[in-house]
């Protein structure tokens, strides 16, 4: 097999995958080096396997609502077995499928790969020189350095274990936490959060933070911020997690505890110094192309690159930009200022820009909207738990500078605030479009 290509992509997920398609494009031969699942985390470990829980959490939720319409049903009982295998079976094709895909567009070799030189790889003893060689290997769980951390387990296995926890304790109240949290709670989970900072979800909005905060305790979930957790150890065949908080030593008894404290690059194996890339164990140093500053044969795309949230949507958009910049040279960068995202409790809570904190921060003269569509006519229909609102619009510029929704479909309405932000759409135009009434979206006009 030829062992010298154009492009040497290491890691076969969305950003790998993302380089991929557009180089195969322009007729560049390529090398795709992947040690676990082609597809990588988004399909196979994360976003779409998550999403098939959070879809049943959403029935639990409808069933919970049933009465509010004049429907009479039984206390639900969710078998989470069958959750799995139904998870099992949407998702399984998945791996072989993008090796399908891989192979179409490339070379593909498998294993561990790791610089042996600054246009050299190694995989399993077989050497693999490249032109350009892109860093696209993702994520792993942030190790904490705390007594008993090993037995923390990870999102991996919350969406893997066929055995419903009866308990369950979340080290950190991040994204992860959240979701699975408002799953596990619907399923009859007990759970318990401990988040560092004073605030969970700590980079969001602490308006609409406090409004899902409110809703999860709503279902039961213990929350607990300006927490230090001290140490994880076994207890009578259970696990016991020691805190301290509000100046006092708590305990609390789990089946099972979850890694949720974020994830970092997935760079510490590649022997980066053997092809002379500047980086401090986590942090590759990238320039504004995302290219290495210290090897310009080498490019970081996705949740590798330590700039940009890990989102998988945005691992395509970076592996996208650096295949254009293969291609083209160095002439994109990257624009991250509308990217819509989503947490995907139930109902979700989906933001785009600014915290209301941040704008304030860099003086930025904006009119804030609040609003609990709760008592709308929308929000009354569907029984909703939680609608709640917040946009920020620029008072001399008339645009959007940022939107933060908790339900009322916010995980859909989100873009379109998106799109105002990303084509400069003035925020009175987004007012005056007609929308399908009724529906959602037809409320946006009505938000600020
Ligand atoms: C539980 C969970 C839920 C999530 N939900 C969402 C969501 O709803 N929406 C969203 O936008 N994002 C979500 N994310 C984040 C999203 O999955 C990531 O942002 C995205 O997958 C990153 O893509 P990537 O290509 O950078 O990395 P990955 O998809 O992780 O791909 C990297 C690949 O590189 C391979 N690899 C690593 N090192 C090497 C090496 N040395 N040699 C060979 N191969 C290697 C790995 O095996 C892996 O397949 C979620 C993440 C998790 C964990
Ligand atoms: N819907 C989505 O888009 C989605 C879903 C899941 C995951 N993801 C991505 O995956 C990444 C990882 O998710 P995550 O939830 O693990 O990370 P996160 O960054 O969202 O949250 C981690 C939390 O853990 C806290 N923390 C860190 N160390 C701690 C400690 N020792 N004790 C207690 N708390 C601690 C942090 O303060 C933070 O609030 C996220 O960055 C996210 O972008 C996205």
């Amino acid at each position: 097999m030829n062992s010298k290509f154009d492009i040497v992509i290491i890691g076969g997920g969305n950003a790998g995958f993302g380089v991929s398609a557009v180089v195969s494009e322009a007729g560049k031969s390529i090398a795709f080096i992947e040690e676990r699942d082609f597809g990588g985390t988004c399909p196979n470990r994360g976003c779409t396997p998550k999403k098939v829980l959070v879809a049943a959490a959403h029935s639990l939720h409808e069933i919970e609502l049933a009465h509010t319409h004049g429907i009479d049903v039984g206390k639900p009982k969710l078998n989470w077995e069958k959750l799995i295998d139904r998870k099992d079976d949407m998702i399984g094709f998945i791996p072989d499928a993008m090796k399908g895909v891989a192979e179409k567009r490339g070379s593909v070799f498998r294993g561990h790969a790791r610089f042996t030189g600054p246009n050299t790889v190694e995989v399993d003893g077989t050497l693999i020189e490249g032109e350009n060689i892109v860093i696209a290997t993702g994520s792993k769980p942030r190790p904490l350095n705390i007594p008993g951390a090993g037995l923390m387990i990870t999102s991996d296995e919350v969406l893997s274990e066929k055995q419903q926890p009866d308990e369950v304790v979340f080290v950190g109240g991040g994204v992860i936490a959240m979701e699975f949290s408002h799953v596990y709670a619907r399923a009859g989970t007990k759970v318990t959060i401990l988040e560092a900072m004073p605030q969970l979800l700590p980079r969001m909005d602490e308006d609409a933070v406090a409004a899902i905060r409110a809703e999860t305790e709503r279902l039961g979930v213990t929350i607990k911020t300006d927490v230090n957790v001290r140490e994880i150890s076994t207890s009578g065949g259970r696990l016991k997690v020691a805190y301290s908080h509000d100046g006092g030593d708590h305990q609390v008894i789990a089946d099972r505890v979850v890694n949720g404290a974020g994830r970092v690059a997935n760079v510490d194996t590649l022997n980066l110094d053997a092809a002379n890339i500047s980086h401090d164990g986590v942090r590759i140093e990238v320039d504004e192309h995302l290219r290495s500053v210290s090897n310009p044969s080498v490019w970081v795309a996705g949740d590798a690159l330590v700039n940009s949230a890990q989102l998988s949507p945005l691992a395509t958009y970076e592996g996208r930009l650096v295949a254009h910049n293969i291609i083209h040279g160095p002439e994109k960068t990257p624009d991250y200022e509308a990217t819509p995202s989503a947490v995907y409790t139930v109902p979700a809570l989906s933001t785009v820009g600014l915290t209301e904190k941040q704008a304030t921060e860099m003086g930025l003269d904006v009119a804030v909207t609040t609003n609990d569509m709760t008592g709308w006519f929308s929000g009354k229909s569907y029984s909703e738990t939680v609608a709640w609102s917040k946009v920020l619009v620029d008072r001399k510029t008339d645009r959007v500078v940022s939107a933060h929704l908790v339900g009322h479909h916010g995980e859909d309405l989100i873009h379109l605030f998106s799109l105002a932000m990303k084509h400069a759409i003035p925020a009175s135009d987004l007012k005056d479009t007609p929308m399908a009434f009724p529906t959602f979206a037809s409320d946006v006009k009505n938000l600020f």
